[in-house]
């Protein structure tokens, strides 16, 4: 059996996916923001934004899921062209695992030089609080145990090697910015770092299921993001990622609570507003990449 992309897209598929979108943007972006559960809002702080809607790109998947638009937002934030997907792709929407990423390798060929990931998480470090900004510093990909990585199939090198590194995933001069910037806003009070733990959803974890993350050295735990972390330094972009805690996992027998989606959105809200201004500071201050004279 010859090894094949077939549940992905080839590179002249995101191409064409690219061309397209450049035609119709202002400039090339050179940060890419994905919006997390209930942070969407995200993308309103762009100026000059052009909105276009998933269903109308070639090629796209369609968000499905509630708290994610579907909508790719190209705009200016304090003068830094940026593009601001609001809404993506988890795996328990049905899709290949390459499809859920398709569109980090679309920024790639727009120009985007860094991408910024938010989601929505649940807590499993107990000295977290709902509400906390936790800056990713690693991850654990549980699904990828098992085989599941959106760089199985043939590689293709115009994308990036075989065997991509993952031990320096998280760009450690982006994750000081955020804390400089945090200082600078005293936000410091709820910021925090640490790991978070992909699975595969869509239901949320067991009692013994959150404990065992625990164990294993997570802070942190959803559905989403390590995909799109993995590709992206796949094509060699640098990665912030930062996760809004919006419910405590729950690890005690003993307790009431529930975890549920409308939780994970009203605390999305609740924090939009300190999200914002620090997504929009930071990329405020990112340098691009300087570019080579030959
Ligand atoms: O990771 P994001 O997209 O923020 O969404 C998180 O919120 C949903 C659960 O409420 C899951 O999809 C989880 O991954
Ligand atoms: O508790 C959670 N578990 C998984 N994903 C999540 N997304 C937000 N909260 C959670």
């Amino acid at each position: 059996m010859t090894p094949d992309s077939a549940t992905g897209y080839s590179y002249e598929e995101c191409t064409a996916t690219a061309d397209w979108l450049l035609k119709r943007a202002p400039e090339r972006p050179l940060v890419g923001i994905v919006c997390g559960s209930g942070l969407g809002g995200l993308a309103k702080m762009l100026k000059d934004e052009l909105v276009i809607n998933y269903c109308d790109i070639p090629n796209f998947p369609q968000s499905t899921v509630h708290g994610h638009a579907g909508k790719l937002v190209f705009g200016t934030l304090k003068g830094k062209p940026c593009v601001c997907m609001q809404g993506r792709f988890h795996l328990y929407e049905g899709y290949a695992i390459q499809k859920t990423t398709m569109p980090i390798r679309v920024f790639k060929l727009m120009g985007v030089e860094t991408v910024i990931l938010t989601n929505a998480a649940g807590g499993l470090n107990q000295d977290f609080k709902v509400g906390d900004i936790m800056i990713i510093k690693d991850h654990i990909n549980i699904p990828g145990f098992a085989g599941h990585n959106p760089l199985v199939g043939a590689n293709d090198d115009r994308f990036g090697v075989r065997f991509p590194c993952m031990s320096d995933a998280y760009d450690r001069d982006l994750q000081q910015l955020v804390r400089a910037v945090a200082d600078e806003l005293d936000f410091s009070v709820f910021m925090r770092d640490g790991v978070y733990s992909v699975l595969g959803g869509p239901s949320f974890e067991t009692i013994a299921e959150c404990r065992a993350l625990r164990q294993l050295g997570a802070d942190a735990v959803g559905m989403s993001t390590v995909h799109e972390v993995i590709v992206a330094r796949h094509c060699d972009m640098r990665v912030l990622a930062l996760s809004l805690i919006t419910n405590k996992a729950v690890m005690d027998y003993q307790s009431e609570k529930k975890a549920n989606h409308e939780e994970v959105l009203e605390t999305g809200a609740l924090r939009a507003k300190q999200m914002e201004k620090l997504v929009s500071t930071v990329v405020s201050r990112i340098p691009n990449t300087p570019t080579h004279c030959s």
